[in-house]
């Protein structure tokens, strides 16, 4: 092997009461991608950021090219040549796409001008990378804010490639991106190594991992524990050196056991009666066209084809979050008020929203309080008065199910990790027993062991009677939950999958039969 390009050893970092990290390291050489794993909370945001200079370590050493590293800040990592694309997006919404490519890149002045025009071109050779793909569709003048998720994604890695960087990090950078846009991604990943450059890459998404990257450094508990070759080793084995000794597997809960955790307290919880029904006659919308379908309760209706077909709007219509234009939605025989998420709160309707920074939960508010937010609601409506012991006990009893790694209750949830925060917004919903669970994409970025968890808590509220839409980019996760697919195109009903027709490859090709021009 060559010299390292990069090797951190010793890493700590503590806030407050968390050791973040414990004595981190990663070794890595030029023209690598490496990953960087390990279980929601282990410390690999963390280290990722000593590395940008966002986060400045208590301990530890930096080397890049054989000679000390000082970061004390961004500046530092950027004078060496590090630049990071983080979980949370740090562009600014209200700014166009040339403007945040180029945000803190100091372009040329001319007579004490801005040189706006190199500031294009600049942010235009950076974006140059994703041209092909995305020819005429990221606008440079637009504001970012009126851009996809994906988009805005790609925004972030474009203003990242414009610092001509040796080391990119690319925390959960595949998050939020359609699979049409991981694939352009990994092909600019792929270019950049062969152009020398290490990507140090970090995702949940263990298939990416496999498909991306040489070799793995796995973090448990702010420790490195340890770095494998990843063509010599496979999914199990990582699996087993993320999570140690723990099974990943969580045993699969029956109906009755996931309930009684989740209700946790024994509060007063309503039970859902058995025959609830949702049915939704010709829904339309700006994105959906006449969507019909019905789903009883107990079962899990999955919704698939390519990403961005209309799921997560058939999920926020059902939520009352978009405008219906014709339809209706009927639960239980009385008509589902469309257009008041409050109204539909009321009626026992959950989202738990994929994109948990904007929709999900109040980040600078405590733990407690974000994960009993939604009951309440329905508590405060209903004039029951609130119990401040109840809501700490239902709150521990989720975090401790979801094994959400936390210093304390009233911590606020912009102090947890990424996976974590996830954890308290799917918590949240499910805390309190909905009778209609819409789940948009829940388990991005959320550890295997986890999502297991997450699993027995949803086949655990069908089992009890409640009605389940899931719409999931993750086909391996549609197959394990579903009972029925819907696969969408273009805002419409294409296809139904019944249960036995389900699995990984139909999914892919449902998809693609409809879509024959486009690439998965
Ligand atoms: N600013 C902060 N204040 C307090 N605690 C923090 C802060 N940032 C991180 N932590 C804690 O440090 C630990 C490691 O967090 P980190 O974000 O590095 O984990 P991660 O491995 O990236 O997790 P994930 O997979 O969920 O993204 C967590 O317990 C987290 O709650």
């Amino acid at each position: 092997m060559s010299t390292p390009l990069l090797e951190m050893s010793g890493v700590r970092k503590r806030y407050g009461g968390v050791q973040a990290l414990d004595g981190a390291g990663l070794t890595a050489v030029r023209g690598e991608v490496h990953a960087l794993l390990g279980p929601n909370g282990s410390g690999k945001s963390t280290l990722d950021k000593t590395l940008a200079g966002t986060v400045v370590p208590d301990e530890g050493t930096i080397r890049i090219d054989g000679a000390e590293a000082r970061i004390g800040g961004p500046r530092d990592a950027h004078a060496l040549g590090v630049a990071a694309v983080y979980q949370q997006l740090s562009i600014v919404g209200d700014l166009t796409v040339t403007q945040n490519v180029v945000l803190g890149l100091e372009p040329v002045r001319r007579l004490g001008f801005l040189d706006h025009r190199a500031a294009r071109d600049r942010a235009a050779a950076a974006l140059e990378r994703f041209a092909a793909a995305f020819a005429g569709r990221l606008p440079l003048d637009r504001p970012v804010g009126a851009l996809g998720p994906g988009e805005r994604q790609i925004v972030e890695v474009a203003k990242a490639l414009a610092r001509g960087p040796r080391i990119l990090v690319l925390d959960e950078a595949t998050a939020s991106l359609h699979k049409e846009q991981v694939e352009v991604l990994f092909d600019v990943v792929r270019e950049l190594r062969a152009d020398g450059v290490l990507v140090v890459f970090t995702s949940h998404r263990l298939d990416e991992v496999f498909a991306l990257c040489d070799r793995a450094t796995v973090l448990r508990n702010g420790r490195t524990v340890g770095t494998v070759e990843l063509a010599a080793t496979d999914e199990d084995e990582l699996v087993r050196l993320m999570v140690g000794d723990a099974p990943h597997q969580a045993p699969r809960a029956s109906g009755a056991t996931a309930a009684a955790a989740v209700a946790g307290d024994g509060a007063d919880r309503t039970l859902t009666p058995s025959s609830t029904t949702l049915e939704v006659r010709g829904l339309t919308t700006d994105r959906l066209r006449d969507v019909s379908f019905a789903v009883r309760a107990g079962e899990v209706l999955g919704l698939g084809g390519l990403q961005g077909q209309g799921q997560s709007e058939l999920l926020l219509a059902l939520f009352g979050g978009a405008h219906a234009t014709g339809g209706e939605a009927v639960l239980d025989g009385r008509p589902l008020p469309l257009g008041s998420p409050a109204k539909a709160a009321r009626a026992g309707v959950a989202l738990v929203p994929g994109d948990r920074g904007r929709q999900g939960m109040f980040a600078v508010r405590p733990i407690q309080e974000n994960l009993s937010l939604a009951s309440m609601h329905r508590r405060a409506t209903a004039k029951v008065a609130l119990r401040a012991g109840t809501e700490r006990a239902a709150a521990q009893t989720m975090v401790e199910r979801l094994r959400i790694k936390i210093g304390s209750l009233a911590d606020p949830v912009s102090t947890l990790s990424g996976g974590n925060q996830q954890k308290v917004v799917i918590g949240k919903w499910l805390l309190d027993r909905p009778r209609v669970v819409l789940l948009d994409d829940p388990t991005k970025g959320v550890d295997v062991s986890s999502k297991e968890e997450i699993y027995a808590i949803v086949r655990g509220l069908a089992a009890d009677g409640a009605v389940v839409i899931l719409n999931s980019s993750d086909n391996r996760e549609l197959t394990e939950l579903s009972d029925r697919v819907l696969v969408l195109f273009e805002g419409a009903v294409a296809e139904e999958l019944a249960a036995e027709a389900i699995s990984e490859s139909r999914l892919v090709s449902s998809a693609l039969r409809l879509a024959p021009g486009e690439k998965l």
